[in-house]
């Protein structure tokens, strides 16, 4: 099948800007996938974004988005695309529905009518469709102005979803929300993939939010510096995982583990070993000595990440 989104060999250059923003990237995404694109601050994140969603041109390279060319076939790719950008762009002053409505007549999706009730069946029943899954059924004709963060957010991606995009470009989309709003935006975000098989193309500081991506892509300096899943990343950038191991009777479970040749720290929760993928499940099943504690912990996502920003990896105790 060919991939939803084609980069090949991407360059952003600014004006006046003594490097790239963007130094020659290439990536693909499958159709219905879940890609999360990562990197620290200035990293070329939003230029990316920009570039793909038609928003900003591109120096150099090829993108095709659901096939069609950035440049050549525009609109086609806008019409392909929903954006959620790190500035929220809703009027306070108007309902729900009437920024949705606003958004709609210029965008050339449906045309403007003065009320509600005079917008096509069409319109009118996708609205109810996508606020009953986001949860703003009972607020969408309320002003805006008496919104929290998170419904402003969700009442963004409703909007970014009216015209049925196959692709979702989310830039930090729960960027400055609360832990609770973060998870039910997340909570409508999956909901939304399996019921509508839409990709989701996302950015975030969040690196918990990338763990459940189909794919990690991990930007520095405008390069791609890591690409796979999130198991691959960590298998490549965060180094080994650790286990602790507690008995009744430590002493004969230090003696097993020298003989297992698996080198332990005595610790007061137990004892202690690093482990490399793989190998925490070898040592287990070596043991004869009953355990009243087995925790093993693999390195995370964000462990991955700093070892890639910072050089350091491994888990910490
Ligand atoms: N309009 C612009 N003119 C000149 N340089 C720019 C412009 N926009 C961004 N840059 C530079 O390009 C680089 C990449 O910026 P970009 O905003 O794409 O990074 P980012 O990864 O999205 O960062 P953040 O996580 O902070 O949003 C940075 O060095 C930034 O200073």
């Amino acid at each position: 099948m060919e991939p939803i989104i084609a980069v090949n060999n991407l360059v952003k250059r600014y004006k006046k800007a003594d490097k790239p923003a963007v130094g020659g990237i290439s990536f693909e995404v499958k159709q219905g996938e879940f890609f999360a694109f990562l990197g620290p601050n200035g990293a070329g994140k939003t230029t990316t974004i920009s570039i793909l969603t038609t928003t900003l041109s591109k120096t150099e390279g090829q993108v095709t988005i659901a096939g069609y060319d950035i440049e050549r076939e525009a609109a086609e790719v806008r019409r392909n695309v929903g954006i959620i950008f790190q500035n929220p762009s809703l009027d306070l002053d108007l309902t729900a529905e009437e920024n949705i409505r606003l958004h709609v007549s210029i965008y050339g999706i449906y045309g403007y009518r003065p009320l509600y009730r005079m917008m096509p069946a069409e319109y009118r029943q996708r609205i109810h469709e996508l606020a009953e899954v986001v949860g703003l059924q009972d607020q969408l004709f309320k002003k805006v102005k008496g919104f929290s963060g998170g419904m402003k957010r969700k009442l963004e991606i409703m909007r970014s979803l009216m015209h049925n995009p196959r692709i979702l470009f989310l830039d930090e989309p729960t960027q400055g929300l609360d832990a609770s709003a973060r998870q039910s935006i997340w909570t409508y975000l999956k909901q939304l993939r399996k019921e509508q098989k839409i990709t989701v193309f996302l950015t975030t500081h969040y690196l918990e939010e990338a763990e459940e991506a189909d794919r990690v892509c991990m930007v520095t300096g405008g390069k791609i510096s890591a690409l796979g899943t999130p198991d691959e990343i960590k298998r490549q950038l965060a180094g080994p995982g650790m286990m602790v191991l507690a008995s009744d009777d430590i002493e004969t479970l230090k003696n097993e583990l020298t003989l297992l040749n698996a080198p332990f720290v005595e610790e007061p929760g137990g004892l202690r070993i690093t482990c490399w993928e793989g190998q925490a499940q070898k040592i287990v099943a070596g043991l004869k000595s009953p355990l009243t504690k087995l925790d093993i912990r693999q390195p995370t996502l964000e462990e991955a990440y700093l070892s890639l920003v910072t050089g350091k990896g491994g888990v910490s105790a």
